[in-house]
């Protein structure tokens, strides 16, 4: 399925046809941009909305965010989209939203596109049967620049799921027992198909959360062949191609799916009658329990590292094996995010509060937020009386947003405390330093706010006189929009910069790596994550430097009163370290926030060692001139003994082989991508290589104008055609 959506430009070259952006993971690149005197090669492909930190209370100028560090990056976002002439969202905008609710609301995530954004729930937009996946920083910049990416095939898995939901069931019970099938590195190096007869059925929303998680199962990528569900859900949507174009696209959109008969490299299977009503009880999507179940017990686990983790994982969550998840109360109760923000999120979670009568109440000392994915959803929401319902049974009306899922505004979960959340991730300290997240459905979340405990939400059954009705969506006259809709994707006239003298521009220029000699750290943590790597407060900056402050932040300090405790990294002579070995497999796994990668650099680190890497992490460390390294669990197991004993390591790229001391068996060889080492080598400036190839990109997208015109924005178009688009009215 893969290859037929991939649009090859050269050897190792992704186009890529629409690109998102938010201000935390952009800030950087467009400052590398401008130090090289580069513009944005396609603006029409180019979507801006700020999300993560903007306030939920309220609606307004950029200028009101209260935390100067959040409103920094807002304001770097409106000036860096006037400056390069992109489409925008702003704070005003009536169409702002979370980047993955917003794309597709506007019809700009479209079937057989490759999609990128700085953020790793990119996988969202493979409902559409796109190629979409996250990226780091430097590829953001990349991508700004030339349109295309680096590339290098995945492999395939497919996911079936055949028979029928039991009653009481949703996608996110769905993806969350898929999590737990396959575990949270299983898609690791994968592109993941779902399909089956349970997949057919699914909405686009509920679609949209399945693939949103791929991420949280490894997989930088989910996708969904389209069918009449995605077309008619893109009808009519602004950006959707209209009229005979849109005949033509549908037609070719009806071939993108996988050849009879196709061999996928993984197959894994799953009966829809195996699947109830879930929780997670741990720091990782793949700790997923049934409701009615128990928090389970570590000594039960096989495999050692599990067993390890989960121990870890109880004495963070504050739980002791065999109790009723049923049983443990919560705090506080988060509806929202790019899984779970959606309108029909809103009105599964409201016909809870329906079912549960007139006088259903949030529970004493229980918060309850509701916060849309979008204002538009918002709006919808609003016109459908959902609001009111939530109003009315004590939850808190939020505006849209980001908000709890990740903390970076006000929106954040206190130490000690916990939520019973639709988000996408329990990492440790994710909602908040010190707080403790479940995942679950937005009508599970919604009656663990009635109860006060995690709860099994078949126990309210909705009577058909309190179903909720459902209303067509909107229309942008109904929704009050009165922007001017015309001007998304109208940008066409790049700015040419000048480089500045000395200025850096892609984070790995002018570095090399080829024999690194040093002290190395053990790491004995599975799926250590780019949250536990740097937490959220530290993404706060529009500058690359400096973070090492942040580096393993709530391992290094006590959460309440932020004093030093002994982590190994802040004793010698492991504060010297150059490299880490990691024993716990999927190291780097969830956000694409490169900062993790800058933040290990800052300290010193030029090499990790692990038994798998997430698949942005991975990327992003090579972006910035480090090298990770895959071995096998046995050989990181013994290297993490030799790192323990303080051995110095050696690692040399260029014979490809560790050797530390006169250990048995040294040296230890690894393979690397033979592109990759070459860059470490001899340092490398990916955009300029690529910008040689700038006449087969450009031959490139002559031919997709002519094969799938809808993809070209409104100003590109009349550019071509030289038509002036200069008079559109700057909506933001
Ligand atoms: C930017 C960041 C906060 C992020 O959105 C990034 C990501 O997931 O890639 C996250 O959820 O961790
Ligand atoms: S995962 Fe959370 S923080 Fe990241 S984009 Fe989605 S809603 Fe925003």
């Amino acid at each position: 399925m893969t290859s037929t959506y991939s649009t090859l430009t050269g050897k190792s070259r992704t186009s890529c046809c629409t690109h998102l952006i938010h201000e935390v993971c952009t800030p950087q690149a467009f400052d590398g941009l401008r130090a090289a005197g580069r513009s944005v090669r396609r603006p029409d492909c180019t979507l801006a909305t700020v999300d993560h930190n903007v306030p939920t209370a309220h609606r307004g100028k950029t200028a009101l965010i209260v935390d100067p560090e959040s409103r920094a990056q807002c304001e770097a976002m409106d000036r860096n989209v006037r400056e390069f002439g992109i489409s925008y969202f702003g704070l005003q905008d009536a169409r702002q939203g979370i980047v993955h609710v917003v794309g597709p609301e506007q019809g700009f995530t479209l079937p057989g596109i490759t999609c990128v954004c700085g953020d790793s729930h990119t996988s969202t937009h493979g409902a559409f049967g796109a190629l979409a996946f996250g990226i780091g920083t430097s590829e953001v910049e990349h991508v700004l620049a030339t349109q295309t990416l680096m590339q290098k095939k995945s492999k395939n898995m497919r996911i079936t799921i055949d028979g029928t939901l039991p009653e009481g069931v949703d996608s996110k019970d769905l993806v969350l027992h898929i999590i737990s099938v396959i575990g949270a590195s299983g898609g690791n190096g994968c592109v993941i198909e779902y399909a089956g007869s349970v997949i057919r059925g699914l909405s686009m929303e509920a679609r949209m959360s399945v693939c949103n998680m791929s991420i949280e199962a490894g997989s930088r990528s989910g996708m969904i062949a389209p069918d009449d569900t995605t077309f008619s859900y893109l009808r009519n949507r602004h950006l959707a191609p209209k009229g005979q174009e849109w005949d033509r696209a549908v037609a070719y959109w009806r071939t993108l799916k996988s050849d009879e008969g196709v061999k996928f490299d993984v197959e894994v299977h799953i009966s829809a009658s195996d699947i109830v009503p879930v929780v997670t009880w741990g720091t990782s999507p793949q700790d997923v329990v049934p409701i009615t179940g128990t928090v389970p017990n570590p000594a039960t686990f096989s495999d050692p590292d599990r067993r390890k983790a989960a121990k870890r994982a109880l004495q963070y969550m504050d739980l002791v094996p065999g109790t009723r998840m049923a049983s443990i109360r919560v705090d506080n109760v988060f509806i929202g995010s790019c899984t779970n923000g959606r309108i029909e999120d809103l009105r599964a979670a409201a016909n809870i509060v329906r079912a549960a009568g007139a006088d259903a109440a949030v529970a004493a000392g229980v918060r309850a937020m509701v916060v849309p994915g979008s204002s538009l959803v918002k709006r919808q929401a609003e016109a459908e009386g959902l609001d009111a319902v939530f109003r009315r049974a004590g939850f808190d009306w939020r505006e849209a947003g980001c908000s709890m899922c990740v903390g970076m505004n006000e929106d954040q979960l206190g130490p000690g405390k916990r939520c019973a959340s639709t988000s996408n991730r329990n990492f440790e300290g994710r909602q908040g330093a010190g707080g403790r997240t479940h995942l679950m459905s937005p009508s599970m979340a919604a009656a663990a706010a009635l109860r006060g405990t995690l709860t099994d939400a078949r126990q309210f059954r909705l009577s058909s006189s309190q179903a909720a009705v459902a209303i067509e969506p909107l229309t942008p006259e109904q929704l009050g929009v009165t922007l001017a809709l015309s001007d998304v994707r109208s940008r066409t006239s790049p700015v040419i910069h000048q480089p500045a003298a000395q200025a850096p521009t892609s984070s790995a220029l002018g570095k090399v790596l080829r024999v690194l000699k040093g002290i190395a750290a053990p790491i004995y943590i599975e799926n250590v994550d780019t949250d536990m790597i740097i937490p959220k407060q530290f993404l706060k900056t529009i500058s690359r430097t400096g973070m090492a402050r942040g580096l393993f932040y709530n391992l290094r300090n006590d959460v309440n009163s932020g004093a030093a405790v002994d982590f190994i990294l802040d004793m010698a002579p492991y504060d010297k370290a150059v490299i880490l070995v990691s024993t716990g497999k999927n190291f780097g796994c969830g956000s694409s926030r490169e900062h993790a990668a800058w933040s290990l650099e800052d300290f010193g680190i030029r090499c990790i060692i692990a038994p798998s890497f997430g698949d942005i992490f991975r990327n992003n460390c090579f972006q910035n001139c480090m090298l990770p390294i895959e071995l096998d669990v046995e050989t990181c197991r013994s290297l993490a003994q030799d790192a323990a004993a303080g051995i110095e390591f050696t690692v040399d790229l260029e014979s490809q082989e560790i050797n530390c001391g006169d250990r048995e068996g040294s040296p230890i060889q690894f393979t690397i991508d033979s592109f990759r080492r070459n860059c470490l080598l001899n340092g490398y400036d990916n955009i300029a290589a690529t910008m040689q190839h700038a006449e087969s990109i450009a031959e490139f997208e002559r031919q997709r104008t002519t094969n799938w015109p809808w993809l070209d924005g409104v100003g590109y178009k009349s550019q071509k055609e030289g038509k002036s688009s200069g008079n559109h009215s700057m909506d933001w």
